[in-house]
């Protein structure tokens, strides 16, 4: 099943403020993106009932555990029906491989994709944590190591997409965010492209929230950047 090319990213507190911007979308353009605070406080219920409506759901709850937990939790996602569900890649090959076989013994398994920097970050930000690579090359070591351990692909910058689909391979999904439409704030992200940029650059998917979310018409935000991919 081919899945949409933008994913809006529902960074609401509850289901009814999620569900009142839902209502605004144009339908069957976009796929939603339910992180950690609209899961926390919605739950499993309502994301499954928007599969039932017919939307394509990206889980994004980034895991990162012990091997085991990790299997469990991405099994978990997949009973939701969730088309998208990732893992943060620097959990490493053993945990990404234990959720790549765990989803195996699933039934319509998700998209797995493992997170390799997130796009609020920066060299700075690698600095502190003790990494002397540059973005580039962490991205590109990780995304490696997410190939290997059995991932479908990940989650980087729209920066990155050339190189990746050069390292990677064509068929190796890329899942972008920070994408930031020409002239709109970058907020905090680091790393960011335009809609029209990404598609260049051959992202396959693009995740986008507050340019649209915080638009005083969302939908007119959406068929905006519909337009400028088109
Ligand atoms: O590297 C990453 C991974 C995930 N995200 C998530 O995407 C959206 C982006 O929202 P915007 O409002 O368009 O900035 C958000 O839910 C993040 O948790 C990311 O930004 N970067």
């Amino acid at each position: 099943m081919e899945l949409p090319k933008i994913y809006v990213a529902l960074d609401y507190q509850n289901a009814s403020d999620a569900d009142a911007l839902i209502e605004q979308l144009p339908s069957g353009k976009v796929g939603l993106k339910v992180g950690k605070e609209l899961f926390t406080s919605a739950g499993p219920q309502w994301v499954s009932s928007l599969v039932e409506k017919g939307f394509s759901i990206f889980l994004d709850l980034k895991f990162h555990d012990i091997p085991n937990t990790v299997a469990k939790a991405v099994t978990a996602a997949a009973k939701l029906g969730v088309d998208v569900v990732n893992v943060h890649a620097s959990g490493g090959s053993r945990m990404m491989k234990a959720a790549a076989d765990a989803l195996k013994e699933t039934d319509n398994p998700p998209l797995l994709i493992g997170v390799t920097v997130l796009t609020s970050m920066d060299e700075s930000d690698l600095k502190e944590l003790g990494i002397s690579k540059s973005v580039n090359e962490q991205v590109e070591y990780l995304a490696k190591l997410a190939k290997s351990s059995g991932l479908k692909g990940v989650v980087c910058s729209a920066q990155e997409a050339k190189m990746l689909k050069a390292a990677c391979g064509n068929d190796f999904k890329l899942m972008t965010p920070g994408i930031r439409p020409e002239g709109s704030s970058k907020d905090d992200q680091r790393r960011t492209m335009t809609p029209a940029e990404a598609v260049t650059v051959g992202v396959d998917y693009m995740v986008i929230g507050r340019p649209i979310t915080q638009s005083p018409d969302p939908a007119q935000a959406v068929e905006n950047i519909l337009a400028s991919i088109a």
